[in-house]
């Protein structure tokens, strides 16, 4: 089936339909690593946004149970040069394309996303919309495009409606972890602590219980095998798309929608745009000079997740760090603004026990948990949108530790005084370099941003700058001058990407090993 991108400048790329048909809007961003995709799909950060893999193979090693970020594929839409017909792995259950289409998500494959790409670096960041209807007049739908407001409440709409908790993680050998007796085993399962009302205050809120209840409560995958369908034979390797041509060069036909070239709006669409016109040679054009992203640090980190994945090389929490010498675990209250897996697990591995609330959780709520530290998740969207987040962060600062990742250091930022702006196209991939400037290390990082902290705007507040991304100089982490409170706009738990900055945890370890030494004395 036919499908076509149309942006908002009024430009359109022709190619194939993946996965779900119908017709999808959102933010197009890209991201440069060259493996992670089913992370990438279930990253709570990408709600709202379609995402075009710079990498032009997606898809080769299949989805599996273990790499989901969260219960479901979370983009608006997936944009690939070519989606692999035969992935191949062990791990793998079902493909890319059947995947989506179980997700009801729509995806184009076979346009040149590294021009796509370009085109997003020249113009920033553009409003774009997937669809398989090449019957309607694609430069009327670019038009209501441009005049469309995306939505706001992303945070809303991804936070956890329940307040769970989560066990320190074990060593395979080990015997498993329970939570308060509930028998909870190692991994990623839950013991659900209470229903909140759903809604978006925290009024409506029953009294939680506490951890004296956690025993009586149930237990639930977190993240329940995606796209189940008992009685759906998986036949991997077998293309589910028998007839469609994956000859290079076949996408890029103009015309088949009502008159792409014609413009009715001056400025934006005048030319006819289509891209990806095959060459002699059946290659499709690239600009000169494009380069190849590097992302082998990508395809690392995702194997070092796979591994542990399959339980031979999982860390065991460092007595030392996650617990203090007494050995009860640190516990952790972690603010869900749509809280990526891969970052629970990893605070797991440090031997934290974690409570997950809900982003609208009050900061007396929190407390109430007695928690020794408090964690901001990443999320999706504007972070000054979440301006309840922000109250609470600010009402929080200075009665615990506080550690806080991308849309969390965003926020802890805004809650002291900072501010953010956003960026031009933003940081999307497995290698980003930034600088610790209170070490002068450089680590490779994983990241997925389009806002940053304006490191102007620190000056009047308590934070320091503790992080600059070496591309672009941009602010990856500041610190509190007096009190335990950090924060990076880096993903330090990698998955995808790698796990050179996994020290961030060790850190938020020590600032509550600290404050359990001076409440003891
Ligand atoms: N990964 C994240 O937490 C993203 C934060 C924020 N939504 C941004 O795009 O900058």
């Amino acid at each position: 089936m036919r499908a076509a991108l149309v942006l908002e400048t009024g430009q359109i790329f022709f190619g194939e339909a993946l996965g779900s048909s119908g017709e999808a809007w959102g933010e197009v961003v890209f991201n440069t690593g060259m493996t992670g995709y089913q992370e990438i799909l279930t990253d709570p950060s990408y709600a709202g946004q379609m995402v075009c893999m710079t990498y032009p193979l997606v898809g080769n090693y299949g989805i599996n149970a273990g790499d989901n970020q969260s219960e479901k594929i979370q983009v608006q839409g997936f944009i690939v040069k070519e989606a692999a017909l035969n992935p191949s792995h062990w791990q793998m259950e079902k493909n890319l394309s059947r995947a989506l289409a179980q997700a009801g998500v729509v995806g184009i494959k076979g346009l040149d996303t590294r021009f796509l790409t370009r085109l997003i670096r020249e113009h920033g960041t553009l409003k774009g919309a997937i669809s398989t209807d090449l019957a309607q007049s694609l430069p009327v739908l670019a038009r209501r495009l441009k005049a469309w407001e995306p939505p706001q409440d992303l945070v809303a709409q991804v936070s956890t409606q329940k307040i769970f908790s989560l066990p320190p993680l074990v060593p395979p050998s080990a015997p498993a972890a329970t939570v308060e007796g509930s028998g909870v085993s190692s991994g990623l399962t839950v013991a659900v602590e209470s229903e909140t009302s759903g809604d978006s205050g925290a009024s409506g809120r029953s009294t939680v219980s506490r951890e004296s209840t956690v025993s009586e409560e149930s237990t639930v995958s977190v993240w329940p095998r995606l796209f189940e369908e008992p009685g759906v034979s998986e036949e991997p390797g077998v293309s589910e798309e028998p007839g469609v041509s994956e000859e290079p060069g076949v996408f890029g036909e103009p015309g088949v929608s009502g008159e792409p070239g014609v413009s009715e709006e001056p400025g934006v669409y005048r030319e006819p745009k289509v891209f990806g016109e095959p060459t002699a040679s059946g290659e499709s054009a690239l600009p000169q000079g494009s380069k190849v992203p590097s992302g082998l640090e990508s395809s690392l980190g995702a194997m070092a997740s796979l591994g542990s994945e399959a339980g031979d090389d999982r860390k065991a929490p460092d007595p030392e760090l996650g617990a203090d010498p007494g050995g009860e675990p640190f516990h952790v209250v972690v603010m869900d603004f749509g809280i990526k897996g891969n970052i629970l697990r990893a605070m797991q591995e440090k031997g934290f026990r974690l409570t997950v609330v809900p982003y609208s959780t009050s900061a007396e709520e929190i407390l109430s948990f007695a928690p020794d530290g408090i964690f901001l998740s990443n999320g999706p969207g504007d972070p000054k949108v979440v301006t309840q987040g922000i109250a609470t962060i600010r009402q929080l600062c200075g009665q615990r530790p506080i550690f806080g990742i991308c849309l969390g250091h965003q926020l802890l930022t805004l809650a002291l005084g900072g501010d953010t702006y956003k960026l031009k196209f933003g940081h999307r991939g497995g290698n980003q370099p930034v600088q610790d400037l209170l070490s002068e290390k450089v680590t490779i990082t994983s990241q997925n941003h389009g806002y940053a902290v304006a490191g102007e705007s620190l000056g009047s507040t308590p934070l320091q700058v503790t992080h600059r991304n070496l591309n672009d100089q941009t602010v990856e982490g500041v610190r509190h001058r007096e009190l335990p409170l950090f924060s990076v706009q880096f993903h330090p738990e990698a998955g995808p990407g790698p796990s050179d900055s996994l020290y961030l945890f060790d850190k938020f370890a020590e600032l509550m090993q600290q404050r359990r030494a001076q409440h003891a004395s």
